[in-house]
């Protein structure tokens, strides 16, 4: 008899240790996804002895901390939470791509699963939506994604 392998992670978040590298910039948006991302964890069997939040000036400082973090060996999985808002001149992008693309490389340097739970938004409203309002909480979201992917690659 043939059979389908499915390898899927549970969300059991005990005995993990996570780091949350959240930004101070729009810090009244990034604390409520601060919260998110805590809330979260803890609901899922993790405790708070075994969490740490590093504060950093803005999302551009994300990847260098995030790579420290992860090359520590200290933590199981990451969870970056930053809210960058689109200005009037195209610092923006910027902010936004390096941010990115410096987490997914740090992601795939270090082997350490780091959740993406930054904000990228044309403006306020869409950032106040996105932090635990109606269109959800995307620091939630980042740390279920962590959560989930820390569970899978155990089994790889
Ligand atoms: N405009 C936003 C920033 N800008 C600041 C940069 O991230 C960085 O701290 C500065 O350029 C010094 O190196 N950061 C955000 O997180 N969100 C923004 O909307
Ligand atoms: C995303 C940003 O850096 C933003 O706050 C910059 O705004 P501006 O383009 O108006 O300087």
């Amino acid at each position: 008899m043939h059979h389908i392998t499915t390898i899927e992670g549970q969300l059991d978040a005990k005995g993990l240790k996570f780091a949350i590298v959240a930004a101070r910039f729009n810090d009244f948006i990034v604390d409520r996804l601060v919260g998110g991302a805590v809330d979260y964890i803890l609901r899922n069997g993790g405790s708070r002895d075994d969490l740490t939040i590093v504060r950093i000036p803005g999302a551009f400082e994300m990847p260098l901390v995030a790579k420290k973090l992860a090359a520590s060996g200290k933590y199981d999985g990451i969870i970056c939470l930053g809210a960058v808002i689109r200005g009037a001149t195209p610092h923006f992008d910027f902010v936004a791509a390096e941010a990115a693309k410096g987490i997914a490389h740090v992601c795939l340097d270090t082997n350490v699963p780091i959740g993406f739970g930054v904000l990228t938004t044309d403006n306020l409203e869409q950032a106040i939506e996105r932090a635990g309002s109606k269109a959800g909480n995307k620091g939630v979201e980042a740390a279920a994604a962590t959560l989930e992917s820390i569970r899978v690659l155990e089994q790889i």
